[in-house]
């Protein structure tokens, strides 16, 4: 059986494709895994689980047909979707991990991360993220009322976009010595991540041993996947949409 491992579909009600894509691939391929890790940025905007519009309960009830056929489920919050909380991981039957979390794949410790806090040099935005994983200030917002927060979610989604001209937001990539840094400190010689939209493997020299950094695809184009099982190591790979 295959452990399976995606992050950064932005799902989002104007991008139909990418949601069709993700129905497609929990047909294809998760139905018939162990696991299915997701790493974040799985939604591009979530403001609170009473927000409820028909694309997350879609997704909802996609999600809890894998978890009822038996597949588990873990989620792990991104920049975007950090809001989603215990009750809608009930509702698809998933758990929440920590970022980072480390998890024994097949007998090799490996350290599962989003990627947001490896960007060490986008000073700017490590500011914007202590803010937004600051615990009281989560619980601040998520006690206005729902329009007062989906108001406050479109000007910063339009703030985004007019400063960076309607282009996609930038992505700074990782600071290597980050990368180091949290590997040693976690004892891995392995770690998956996303947050980047630069899918590849990248060699590292963690304790002086080599080290191997997964870096998932965003599903913009194609679908991206990392598979592992007991036999061969994890790897990367993509199909175009169908
Ligand atoms: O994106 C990249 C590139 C890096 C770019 C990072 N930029 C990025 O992440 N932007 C962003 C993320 C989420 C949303 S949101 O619409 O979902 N939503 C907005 C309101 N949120 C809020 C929460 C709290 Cl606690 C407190 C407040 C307060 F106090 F401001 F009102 C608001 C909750 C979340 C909007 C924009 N790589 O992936």
């Amino acid at each position: 059986m295959s452990t399976l491992f995606i992050s950064d579909l932005h799902l989002e009600e104007s991008r139909r494709d990418i949601t069709d894509a993700f129905l497609g691939f929990l047909e294809a391929k998760a139905m018939h895994a162990n696991a299915l890790y997701i790493l974040g940025d799985f939604f591009e905007a979530w403001i609170g689980d009473d927000e409820r519009t028909p694309l997350q309960e879609e997704v909802a009830g996609a999600l809890r047909k894998v978890t009822d056929a038996g597949v588990t489920l873990y989620l792990m919050h991104g920049n975007r979707d950090f809001l989603i909380g215990e009750d809608y991981c009930n509702r698809i039957g998933g758990t929440l991990l920590d970022d980072p979390t480390v998890v024994d794949l097949y007998g090799t410790p490996t350290l599962l991360m989003h990627g947001d806090s490896l960007c060490t040099a986008d000073v700017e935005y490590q500011k914007f993220r202590a803010n937004m994983r600051n615990k009281q200030w989560q619980a601040m917002f998520l006690k206005r009322p729902l329009e007062d927060r989906q108001l406050v979610a479109r000007q910063l989604r339009q703030m985004s976009m007019a400063k960076n001209q309607g282009k996609q937001e930038f992505i700074m990539d990782v600071t290597p010595d980050e990368v180091v840094r949290v590997m040693e400190e976690y004892g891995v010689k392995r770690l998956i991540h996303g947050h980047t939209h630069r899918p590849a493997i990248h060699d590292h020299t963690v304790a002086g041993e080599p080290a191997e950094r997964f870096v998932l695809g965003d599903w913009d184009s194609h679908v991206w996947w990392i598979e592992a099982d007991e036999n061969q190591p994890p790897e990367l790979k993509k199909e175009a949409f169908r």
